[in-house]
């Protein structure tokens, strides 16, 4: 059984993989050693495997004994490790949830049920490192994936809606923090069928502004949107919005860049992510194709008709979290003309967005 070291398996994006890994009995088939950077000696997680202590994860002998590694400990410590461990001569697999190493032209960014094709060329030619992708940039290629392998995208502009996950477990938290201070604000004039609702809203404005906290996300979200994700880049991008062309384009192993671009935002939703596209394609479909198309892409697709009944129902985090389905909707043309169509796409960031293209990508590895 190859050994395969674990890093950062009780963070937020690990905690989901070790769920992931019970549920697909993942660790029946590999010998899992579990690594800290703060607890080591201490008894390892059981899986349903005895895997005795926790190893120290800035060890890198001990590292360079495993034949895999996977890593959701985050990107300063693969900044800080894995060049070591390279130069240590270790030859073994590396798969990491952090983007540190994804644009390096020795990785491979994946996500197989769209670029199984890569991956396996890259497998071949020896490479060794197989980076997760960006959350937002994959939920929107598992949800319109059907349509780019058709060659049929021109361009896309993408309007995201990222839940607070994004930024981690303290993130999640201000959140929830924040929602209870808005409602504690009004909590007495909510009771009262009575109240004015202009003095409810003139409460909660204040509170908004002065009271939710802000010291993870900056600004206050709850109640709120923050219309900026990640650094400032000097061509007046995010560094989130970046990654949507770079990303993508590597994702699918472009020969020609499709050009993906638009402005993320950041809203007040837990762990599901969701896109709003305009996609202009090469030709003039009928609908009922394009549907056919998207549906074609992979198994996790989940059509939700052009309908106000089902999509208020489907298309919605309190539907998608916690699955792995991509509800993909609002599919229509535009008034733009024939060529341009509307979507709206959601998946829950912690699956298909962090935790399940790792897990996938070391099956690929053991069925090798
Ligand atoms: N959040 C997301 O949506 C996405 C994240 N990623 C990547 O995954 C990386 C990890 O993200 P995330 O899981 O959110 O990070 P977390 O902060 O939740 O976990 C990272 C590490 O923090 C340490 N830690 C310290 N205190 C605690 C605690 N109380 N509970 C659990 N762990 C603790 C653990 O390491 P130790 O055991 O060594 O102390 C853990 O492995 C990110 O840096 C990013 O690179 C990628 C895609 C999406
Ligand atoms: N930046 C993403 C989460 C994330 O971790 O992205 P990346 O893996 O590209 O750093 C978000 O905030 O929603």
């Amino acid at each position: 059984m190859k050994r395969v070291g674990l890093v950062g398996w009780r963070g937020m994006v690990g905690s989901v993989l070790m769920q992931r890994m019970q549920e697909e009995k993942d660790f029946d088939v590999i010998d899992p050693v579990f690594f800290t950077t703060s607890q080591a000696g201490q008894a390892a997680p059981n899986f349903g495997k005895d895997a005795g202590t926790l190893q120290d994860a800035n060890d890198i002998a001990q590292l360079a004994a495993m034949d895999v590694i996977i890593s959701c400990q985050g990107g300063d410590y693969t900044t800080e490790v894995f060049p070591k461990l390279r130069a240590s001569g270790w030859q073994g697999y590396w798969i990491d949830a952090a983007s540190t190493l994804r644009m390096e032209d020795n990785a491979v960014i994946v996500l197989d049920p769209v670029n199984d094709d890569v991956i396996q060329g890259a497998l071949a030619r020896g490479v060794k490192n197989y980076i997760g992708g960006n959350c937002t940039n994959s939920i929107m290629l598992m949800g319109m994936g059907g349509l780019f392998k058709a060659g049929l995208v021109d361009w896309v502009s993408s309007m995201t809606y990222q839940a607070a996950s994004g930024g981690g477990a303290n993130h999640m938290r201000e959140l929830l923090k924040g929602m209870g201070v808005v409602y504690n604000a009004v909590a007495d004039e909510l009771a009262t069928p009575a109240s004015a609702i202009l003095d409810i809203d003139k409460k909660v404005a204040h509170t908004i502004s002065n009271d939710v906290p802000t010291e993870f996300f900056g600004a206050p979200l709850a109640g709120g949107l923050i219309p900026w994700i990640d650094k400032q880049l000097d061509n007046g991008q995010s560094k989130e919005e970046w990654k949507g062309q770079a990303e993508v384009n590597k994702i699918l192993g472009s020969d020609a860049t499709i050009p993906v671009d638009g402005l993320c935002v950041r809203i007040g939703a837990m762990r599901c992510h969701s896109l709003a596209l305009t996609i202009k394609l090469k030709k003039d479909l009928p609908l009922a194709e394009i549907e056919s198309i998207i549906k074609s892409g992979n198994d996790w697709v989940k059509w939700v008709p052009n309908d106000r009944e089902v999509t208020v129902k489907e298309l919605i985090p309190a539907q998608i979290t916690g699955k792995l389905d991509i509800g993909v909707g609002r599919v229509r043309k535009l008034n733009m003309g024939p060529e341009y169509i509307s979507a709206f796409v959601i998946g829950d960031q912690l699956l298909w967005g962090a935790a399940e293209p790792l897990r996938r990508m070391l099956r690929i590895l053991l069925a090798k």
